[in-house]
């Protein structure tokens, strides 16, 4: 691992190291830049969420603050220490999406197994089942326990140490609304007493509903960083798409930018997309001033802000439309 402890350093806040500190951190796969000059500051006590759409690092990012990968280039540091050491010492716990539970086990059995490991007393076991909502289903065989159940048991063991940083990697994926709801009813609770969490999801819904700062990463870096708010702020406004006979040249887009509450303009294909915070006088104006027709009014989403930030589509399985924006500003 690559760590520069020359550089200056926002790395203490306060007396405490920060929980997070991670700078210009690099990280390729072959042709593959998976984290390219990422930096991120997470505070003691901050619940962090870690938005991006498939395939934009996060994963990555996060294998290289377990120390499970070694970044290429940067500055890693978990609680002040490598992150190897951090885990060696119980103060970083992990919970990934699959894997590493036996399904024969009870759960109380595989939480007992577990602290046994650490040599965690009884008292632990007990406390971590209860704080991950899992006392009731103690003597279920692991097997037939559903998805968001599996996933409570594993936040029980992250619990475990009593970990200073629980780092989850798309903890509900695959999960039912009830189940998502459940295990983050469980983990809100345990943030509330203090405990440094980050998450990575590709759900604006999580992130708003959990976290008190939403990290957006596309492409191996951060795109926006801050309150759920201002993220959702992102997506505000409305989308209002058109068909124009003839096209859209150069002077209708120029007199679209002058409407009140246009943000931008697009042309995809033969459709005219216009992000605007004020749809109706972009619609009166479009029918009354313009040869538009078939016109579309629709929420903005994530997927839009990750457009309007990165100019990526949320999945890359997805087929972009072939696209020219125009934007006054840039969005960054
Ligand atoms: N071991 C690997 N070998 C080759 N390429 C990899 C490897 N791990 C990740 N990648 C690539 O690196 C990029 C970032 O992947 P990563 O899994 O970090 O993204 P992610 O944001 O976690 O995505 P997802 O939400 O789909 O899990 C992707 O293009 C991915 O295909």
């Amino acid at each position: 691992m690559t760590s520069t402890d020359t550089l200056a350093s926002p790395a203490r806040t306060g007396d405490a190291p920060l929980a997070i500190d991670l700078r210009g951190l690099h990280k390729s796969f072959g042709p593959v830049r998976a984290v390219a000059g990422l930096d991120l500051a997470v505070r003691p006590g901050e619940v962090v969420a870690f938005l991006g759409p498939n395939g934009a690092g996060k994963t990555t990012t996060i294998d290289m603050l377990l120390g499970l990968a070694e970044p290429d280039s940067g500055h890693v540091r978990v609680l002040g220490m490598d992150p190897s050491d951090a885990i060696a010492a119980g103060r970083v716990s992990a919970v990934m999406q699959t894997g590493g539970l036996l399904k024969d086990l009870t759960v109380a059995e595989t939480v007992r197994l577990s602290a046994s490991f650490f040599g965690a007393p009884a008292a632990a076991v007990t406390d971590a089942m209860a704080r991950a909502g899992i006392a009731e289903i103690a003597e279920r065989r692991v097997g037939t326990c559903s998805g968001g159940q599996q996933q409570r048991l594993r936040f029980a063991l992250a619990l475990l140490p009593d970990p200073d940083l629980i780092v989850l990697d798309e903890p509900t994926t695959g999960m039912d609304v009830e189940g998502r709801r459940e295990f983050w009813t469980a983990l809100r609770a345990d943030a509330a007493r203090g405990r440094t969490i980050v998450f990575a999801t590709h759900y604006l819904e999580e992130a708003d509903a959990y976290a008190d700062r939403v990290v957006m990463v596309s492409h191996g870096s951060v795109v926006a960083d801050g309150s759920a708010a201002q993220v959702k702020a992102l997506t505000a406004g409305r989308v209002v798409s058109a068909t124009v006979a003839g096209g859209v040249d150069a002077a209708l887009q120029a007199a679209l930018h002058a409407v009140p509450g246009v943000v931008d303009v697009e042309v995809r294909r033969d459709r005219l997309v216009v992000r605007t915070t004020d749809s109706d006088a972009l619609a009166r104006h479009l029918l009354t001033a313009t040869a538009a027709t078939d016109l579309e009014i629709t929420a903005r989403g994530l997927e839009d802000a990750f457009l309007a930030l990165t100019g990526d589509a949320v999945t890359p399985t997805s087929t972009p439309a072939p696209t020219t924006t125009t934007t006054p500003g840039s969005t960054r």
